[in-house]
């Protein structure tokens, strides 16, 4: 779980991973969500690299002293937090799963979809759901943007997280990155080894807090969720 980024988009000075959603860090939504899914054994958090002992307190105190979680220093990019957590990987663990931090509630049935197809025989695999809005292509022309094309957004797929990988699958794209490189997501990495990557279906709810206004949302589906499980907990009356 890459959790070491700077949050640039979100603002507010803290690393996105440790921003406040509800009463804990958007990094233990993430992992509760993740750890959630009954193929999921174990978890490596790369964390900001002057937070590591402040994470693995915070992850001892909101998920247990024995917690299935170890927390790695993170890197300057992306690609080079996830580099530094596949090499604290566990021996035993043929399926590997890269999830954003900053999707704090990734439902269990993508994660689950996601292990399946992996389980099956994909060697990579990404959630991902269509394009909505009608896109454009621009440039700059004498000081304004316009439009080149309008884009088919028929085949046009909006990528999510946990995106999932043969070990060896991804170990090999890492090795072959590189080093210090800002590949986005780690299936564009593999894509660049001639491997083939597999859709599943996305959801709504694994959206990434990328803007101020994403936070909202993460409040407001927070706060449905604690809402309907305090309705399910309700004893009926008879
Ligand atoms: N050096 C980095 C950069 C990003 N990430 C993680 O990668 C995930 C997705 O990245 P993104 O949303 O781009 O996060 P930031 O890089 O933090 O955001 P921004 O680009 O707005 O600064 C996040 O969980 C983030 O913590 C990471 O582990 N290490
Ligand atoms: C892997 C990823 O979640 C794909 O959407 C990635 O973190 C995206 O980063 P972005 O720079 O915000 O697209």
């Amino acid at each position: 779980m890459p959790a070491a980024g700077l949050g640039l988009r979100l603002g507010g000075g803290l690393p996105k991973a440790l921003r406040e959603l509800g009463d804990v860090p958007m990094l233990v939504h993430a992992l509760r969500s993740l750890l959630a899914a009954p193929g999921v054994g174990a978890a490596v958090v790369a964390a900001p690299p002057d937070g590591v002992a402040d994470v693995r307190g915070l992850l001892a105190r909101e998920l247990g002293a024995d917690a299935p979680v170890t927390v790695v220093a993170g890197g300057a990019t992306r690609q080079e937090s996830v580099s530094l957590a596949l090499a604290a990987l566990d021996g035993d663990c043929p399926v590997v799963l890269v999830h954003d931090a900053a999707r704090p509630f990734v439902p269990v049935g993508v994660v689950e979809a996601v292990v399946a197809a992996v389980e099956s025989g994909a060697p990579a695999v990404v959630p991902a759901l269509p394009v909505v809005d009608t896109v454009k292509e621009v440039a700059a022309e004498d000081g304004a943007e316009r439009v080149v094309r309008t884009v088919d957004r028929a085949s046009l797929r909006a990528v999510q997280t946990p995106q999932g990988f043969r070990r060896d699958v991804l170990a090999a794209a890492h090795a072959a990155a590189a080093p210090g490189g800002d590949t986005t997501d780690d299936a564009g990495m593999v894509e660049r080894m001639g491997v083939a990557v597999t859709v599943v279906p996305g959801s709504e709810e694994a959206f990434k807090v990328t803007r101020p206004f994403d936070l909202l949302l993460a409040e407001a589906l927070l706060a449905k969720r604690r809402a309907e499980r305090a309705s399910d907990a309700e004893v009926p009356v008879v």
